[in-house]
């Protein structure tokens, strides 16, 4: 890795929701050069989402060793980073009776009118849909154009092209390769979801357990068969390593005696419709 100044510089990152819970993130090192495309790889529950949310200054980690563009992400946070997760969605304010072209220029829309124009185009959105009245995915698409009209630098997604139809999800993972190709803009993504993304990723990181067992991989490879069948060895490793884990602490998963009464309890709750 070169001298330059790194896109992000993640050094033996620590972390815990609380101090009387274990470690959710634990030495995790990650650090990328301008203009890098990381995927974020590993099994529900691994850390991704924290480790996001880290990275987009919105929780305090006790290590001050998380850099993006050389400046602290909670104590300094840079100017130029998007967060997109999928939280965004379940905010009243965005399912509320407000037009899409209202909503837009609400965040200064009318500032960004070319790249705005662009991504409605890409995203297929229509500035006349009334956000209460629109599907998950096209949601999801005005969050998309919402978060990436201006000019960033570092853009963090966490699972928010998962709704969308494959030809809007295509001509993104276009629009961002391109961003980062052209104006040196750095992205990380967390995704189960691998397919039409072999050409997408100039890196990828393990994130097993909460920790990086291993340096982030130099991607060259051009089939998203590949991708598939790399997390797929690596889940595997993990879920191994998870069960050895729980065994050694005396914690198992799976079936066991239940004395309760299980349609009682769907109907106490009311789950079963
Ligand atoms: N607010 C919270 N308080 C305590 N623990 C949490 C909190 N949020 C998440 N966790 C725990 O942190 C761990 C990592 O969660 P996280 O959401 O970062 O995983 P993830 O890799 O994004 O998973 P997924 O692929 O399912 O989205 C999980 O064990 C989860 O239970």
């Amino acid at each position: 890795m070169s001298e330059q100044l790194l896109a992000l510089d993640c050094d033996s990152l620590s972390f815990a929701y609380n101090e009387h819970t274990e470690s959710i993130l634990s030495d995790v090192n990650l650090k990328l050069e301008r203009g890098s495309r990381c995927l974020l790889v590993g099994a529900n529950g691994a850390g991704k989402s924290t480790l996001l949310r880290i990275l987009a200054g919105k929780r305090l980690t006790k290590t001050r060793s998380c850099r993006i563009l050389g400046q602290d992400v909670f104590m300094n946070p840079p100017g130029g980073v998007v967060y997109l997760g999928t939280e965004w969605s379940n905010n009243p304010v965005v399912r509320s009776d407000i037009i899409v072209s209202d909503f837009l220029d609400s965040v200064g829309g009318y500032r960004h009118k070319v790249r705005r124009d662009r991504l409605l185009s890409i995203l297929d959105v229509d500035l006349d849909w009334h956000m209460h009245q629109i599907s998950d995915g096209e949601r999801r698409r005005v969050q998309l154009c919402m978060g990436l009209m201006t000019e960033w630098d570092f853009l963090l997604l966490d699972e928010v092209t998962v709704d969308l139809d494959v030809l809007v999800r295509k001509d993104l993972i276009d629009f961002l390769v391109g961003e980062s190709e052209n104006r040196g803009a750095t992205i990380v993504y967390a995704t189960h979801i691998f397919d039409g993304l072999a050409t997408f990723p100039t890196h990828i990181c393990h994130l097993q357990l909460g920790t990086t067992p291993r340096p982030t991989l130099v991607w060259t490879s051009s089939t998203s068969e590949d991708l598939f069948s790399l997390a797929l060895s690596w889940l595997r490793e993990d879920r191994e390593l998870r069960r050895e884990k729980e065994k050694a602490q005396g914690r198992v998963r799976g079936p066991r005696t239940d004395t309760r009464d299980a349609k009682t309890f769907f109907e106490k709750y009311d789950y079963a419709h």
